[in-house]
């Protein structure tokens, strides 16, 4: 039942909007099938790796989700990025657990926040998988993956006042069901 609560809790942040658009992406097993399943049924399902060029979609009327993998291929690029002009917002999923692939990560959520086709749209960096015991902090992750000059704050601050897009990094775990609500309500903020 504590879905379904929260599931209306996050189409009253997002509202206002008649419709939003939000991209899930990031490395292979970083947790992206998982996100969407947890939001849509709050039933947990082993997902089989994502072929290339295959994206997920989850529709929940004003909200649509899209997912896509990014495993360094270019062919699975360029298929997201023709998505990047109509988004309204971002969700980057790193495996926190991982190490071997925070260079990895870095890399991609770099050409993400580089990318001239991708519109002012908020990038929420999920560190997802702190319940492992292996998971690295925060402070830690948000150096490795190069984002500590971009970050908003955990509290909202205006616009006007970012000097880029906003960014922001969530600790979470989408097993646990901890976390990426103040990663949603984040989004939402700045999609208003
Ligand atoms: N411990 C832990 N495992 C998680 C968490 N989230 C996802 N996983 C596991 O990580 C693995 C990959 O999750 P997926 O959701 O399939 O990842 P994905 O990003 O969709 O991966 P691809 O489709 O292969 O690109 C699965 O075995 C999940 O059960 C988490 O918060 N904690
Ligand atoms: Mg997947």
């Amino acid at each position: 039942m504590f879905i379904f609560d929260w599931f209306r809790a996050l189409l009253a942040y997002f509202g206002f909007k008649k419709n939003a658009k939000l991209l899930i992406i990031g490395l292979d097993n970083a947790g992206k099938s998982t996100l969407l399943s947890r939001m849509s049924r709050g039933t947990l399902v082993q997902h089989a790796p994502t072929p290339i060029g295959r994206s997920e979609e989850l529709d929940m009327g004003i909200l649509r989700f899209t997912a896509y993998d990014l495993g360094g291929h270019p062919q699975v690029r360029r298929v997201w990025k023709d998505y990047f002009p109509a988004v309204d917002g971002v969700i980057f999923i790193v495996d926190s657990a991982d190490e071997k692939r925070f260079e990895e990560a870095r890399v991609e959520l770099e050409s993400v926040l580089r990318d001239d086709m991708l519109p002012d749209a908020p990038v929420a960096v999920l560190l997802n998988k702190t319940d492992l015991k292996s998971a690295a902090g925060e402070e830690y992750l948000v150096q490795r993956l190069n984002v500590g000059l971009q970050r908003t704050g955990k509290k909202y601050t205006p616009t006007s006042e970012l000097h880029g897009r906003p960014v922001e990094t969530f600790p979470c775990s989408v097993l646990k069901q901890q976390g990426y609500g103040e990663a949603m309500r984040w989004l939402a903020y700045y999609i208003q």
